[in-house]
């Protein structure tokens, strides 16, 4: 079903505009953030992030990354404010990360790459209807980009990281109820935002990407945890570990990045 696409050498991100030409586009994402090239803009207002009703309904692996689904049915959980317009619904986040001792965010700051990236992603529920209407269209997601650091331990990803292992193999779900994300965020919501796309095929040209400039710590042993996740089935007896499923920056192509004051 579909086209099979990956993180390897023979179906990773160099190969994937064969299926998905639009990897070749001009609103490809991740890319590589200059500060002192991104522009202040006063119109850019407070980012607004309300995720107090969380309501996550389960966690899994899909064979590209982890990912924690919420129920999207009504604005509970939204972000609004910053460059946005609306406010958009909060449907799932997951991570990108690297091997042991590499770098494994999709954007890096002036060229240097953080150990991990948390996304957020949110779809704007006033304009469309589904979340698969809003991802093809182009101001259809949201997608809050927060770094991982390693440093200290961080005390609340470990409700996540201590249930990593029921969902160990492609295809695994479970139940996972009333997480909230908001312990997941720095103090300072400070953010770049431009306009990009999905960092995994279909890499759709749809999202408004905020990314937050202070990363979070959590611990190396925290980061290993991801990285027993595998991208393989459960009666694959090729065990593949989960590790480096991030997309390399992408051209600019003349798009702004503007920085919040
Ligand atoms: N990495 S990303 O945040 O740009 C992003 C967001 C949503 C999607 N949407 C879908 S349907 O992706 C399915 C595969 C997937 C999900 C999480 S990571 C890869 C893909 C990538
Ligand atoms: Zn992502």
């Amino acid at each position: 079903t579909g086209h099979h696409w990956g993180y390897g050498k023979e179906d990773g991100p160099s190969s994937w505009y064969k299926n998905y030409p639009v990897a070749e586009g001009n609103r490809q994402s991740p890319i590589d953030i200059v500060p002192n090239e991104a522009s202040r803009d006063r119109n850019l207002g407070p980012l607004m992030i309300n995720y107090d009703h969380c309501t996550s309904i389960n966690i899994s692996n899909n064979g590209h990354s982890v990912v924690v689904e919420f129920n999207d049915s009504d604005d509970r959980s939204v972000i609004k404010g910053g460059p946005l317009d609306n406010p958009y619904r909060l449907k799932q986040f997951h991570f990108h990360w690297g091997g042991k001792g590499h770098e494994g965010s999709e954007h890096t700051v002036s060229g240097k790459g953080f150990a991990s990236e948390l996304h957020l992603v949110h779809w704007n529920a006033v304009k469309y209807k589904t979340y698969g209407e809003a991802s093809t269209a182009p101001d259809g997601l949201a997608v809050l980009g927060i770094f991982l650091e390693t440093g200290d331990d961080h005390r609340w990803l470990h409700m996540i990281t201590d249930v990593l292992y029921t969902v160990k193999y492609k295809g695994s779900i479970t139940d996972f109820k009333g997480f909230n994300p908001k312990c997941l965020l720095p103090s300072s919501l400070h953010f770049w935002t431009y306009l990009g796309s999905l960092t995994t095929p279909p890499l759709h040209e749809s999202v408004i990407w905020i990314v937050l400039k202070e990363p979070i710590e959590v611990s190396e042993k925290q980061l290993g945890m991801l990285r027993m996740l595998l991208f393989t089935e459960e009666e694959d007896n090729q065990k593949m570990r989960m590790e480096n499923n991030f997309r390399p920056p992408q051209p600019l192509k003349g798009r702004r990045v503007r920085s919040s004051n």
